[in-house]
């Protein structure tokens, strides 16, 4: 129950619950008063009400035509006071030969258990705390040895650049390397690379059309593949359930093992129920992490580690991959700063998704323009909001959606919707700088924009907008490797460079005595102008 909207669900079930139970009003009441929920006079006609029956009635009544807000209220009095206000229901059934009632089966001790007050109340973890919450733990799970030896098919579910590819080649290189003699047959697809195969009409196209013809004896191994499907294993790395179902279902190789990858929203249930294990692949926990940026980076490596934002980052492999590169003072012609490492994690996802060659990725970044700060205008919103879910996304391009994990909310039995958020935070608050540098036509020009976020990080409430800074400090700098250029127009860019910074001291100086941050700022922009970085 992450979502808002589950209140009311909630609500509908506590009502079968609350109306047949007795409970002690008199705490609920006095708490929605407290809270602001009733005034005097509802609580008033509240306790006028005949009996207790009447009175619950009452509540969830005048509560629930209060909307959403004031149910999440309701609900986080009786979590709270729910010793003294709830009787709880024996934990083993009583033995009784009548049928269970709805309202007895439904217990609402555990319903308000289940739901997750984080996203609709703004947490009070400190930053680190939710940055952590990133990293999977560390859990001997299965291994690639193991899963190529199941005989199971499986279905790898991870977001985007978690490591499905790598882990399937992993797989790979330990098939070639078995020490088994036995003749076994093992056939990787690459999806996204052969879309041709997507066509493939026989078994025979499937499988040698693409790259592994046999020089010689083609039929014989095709009726040796066929007799003994048990030997095969087939990899389809990326979704693929036409031929699935092709090769399944003709049962062409009845005893083949068949084992895809897939993003989370590719993941179809029904089609896979079932047939597969799925395993889900998680990314880098906190030890992987420490010991991949000691393989890549030795020494280097203290520069991520003193930074939670940069560990907690490495989760995803892909983005580990991308400090790796940009930290190493081997590869880099200069030290990286942070933003610069952001930037690279941007086009490298934007390359790798979209199969661009490196000289191309520029012209490419151009032609996405529109899709990236779409996103981008999400990301702001959503962090104005201090929400990581992006409700307010309208593009559903994959170069996009390459750096979002999708929540899939079933709100009605037929009907599912989907939310985004951001693999990490920090990613988000990155594309949400980028928006904030962008001139809009028709409203407000970017001036007021970036200056509403100035005051704004002065403010208890929203001061978590100070993290942006940074961001669009480095943003604006001209130094490669550039993003911005292809994004907004240089004169643009430039406008705002004019007056920027000069506003950035302005706002924060005389503010410097009583806020820290403000200090930081100011420290952050000499460093940023004497190093140029
Ligand atoms: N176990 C690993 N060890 C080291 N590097 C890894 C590992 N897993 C992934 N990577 C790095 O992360 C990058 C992205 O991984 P990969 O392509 O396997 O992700 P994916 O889950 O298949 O992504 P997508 O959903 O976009 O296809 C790889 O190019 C590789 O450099």
């Amino acid at each position: 129950f992450s979502q808002i909207s589950e209140v009311g669900l909630l609500c509908i079930q506590m009502e079968t619950w609350l109306v047949h139970h007795s409970l002690n009003l008199s705490v609920i009441l006095e708490n929605l008063y407290q809270q602001g929920v009733l005034c005097d006079e509802e609580v008033s006609k509240i306790q006028a009400e005949r009996d207790g029956y009447d009175k619950t009635r009452k509540i969830l009544d005048s509560v629930t035509k209060k909307g959403e807000a004031a149910c999440y209220v309701l609900l986080k009095i009786i979590d709270m006071t729910r010793k003294r206000t709830l009787e709880r229901p024996p934990l083993l059934p009583e033995k009784s030969s009548e049928a269970p009632t709805e309202s007895k089966k439904f217990d609402l001790h555990h319903w308000i258990s289940c739901f997750s007050f984080k996203d609709t109340h703004k947490s009070n973890m400190s930053r680190p705390k939710k940055l952590r919450k990133y990293i999977p733990e560390e859990k001997p799970d299965i291994s690639p040895t193991e899963l190529l030896e199941t005989d199971k098919n499986i279905l790898l579910v991870g977001k985007p650049g978690i490591g499905k590819t790598t882990l399937t080649h992993e797989m790979l290189r330990l098939w070639a390397e078995r020490e088994s003699k036995e003749l076994d047959y093992m056939f990787y697809f690459d999806m996204r690379e052969t879309s041709h195969i997507r066509n493939a009409k026989s078994l025979e196209e499937l499988l040698f059309g693409v790259f592994c013809e046999p020089d010689e004896g083609k039929d014989e191994v095709l009726q040796d593949i066929l007799r003994h499907s048990d030997n095969v294993t087939i990899i389809f790395d990326g979704l693929t359930d036409l031929l699935v179902t092709k090769i399944l279902k003709n049962k062409l190789l009845p005893l083949a093992k068949i084992i895809i990858t897939c993003r989370p929203d590719d993941e179809d249930k029904k089609l896979f129920s079932g047939d597969f294990d799925r395993v889900e692949v998680k990314g880098f926990s906190e030890q992987t992490i420490k010991t991949y940026l000691s393989a890549t980076l030795g020494e280097d490596q203290k520069k991520v580690l003193s930074s939670v934002e940069l560990v907690t980052l490495c989760h995803v492999p892909m983005y580990a991959l991308m400090m790796a590169v940009c930290f190493s003072s081997k590869d880099a012609p200069q030290p990286c700063t942070i933003t610069e490492i952001y930037i690279n994690i941007v086009r490298y996802c934007l390359q790798i998704n979209s199969r661009t060659k490196n000289q191309k990725l520029n012209f490419f970044i151009k032609t996405k323009t529109e899709e990236i700060l779409s996103l981008a205008e999400a990301a702001f919103l959503a962090t104005q909001q201090k929400t990581v879910n992006l409700t307010d996304l309208t593009c559903d391009d994959s170069c996009v959606l390459s750096f979002l994990k999708p929540l899939l909310i079933k709100v009605a039995p037929t009907e599912t919707i989907t939310t985004y958020a951001f693999l990490h935070y920090t990613v988000q608050e990155f594309f949400a700088a980028l928006w904030l540098l962008k001139k809009e036509k028709k409203k407000k020009k970017n001036p007021d924009k970036i200056r509403d976020v100035f005051q704004q990080c002065l403010t208890e409430e929203k001061k978590h907008m100070k993290h942006l800074i940074p961001f669009m400090c480095r943003l604006l700098n001209e130094k490669s490797p550039s993003l911005m250029k292809h994004l907004i127009p240089d004169q643009d860019l430039k406008n705002t460079s004019n007056w920027f910074f000069k506003e950035l001291i302005n706002t924060f100086l005389p503010h410097l005595q009583v806020c820290s941050f403000c200090l930081q700022i100011i420290m952050y922009l000499l460093i940023f102008i004497v190093c140029d970085c």
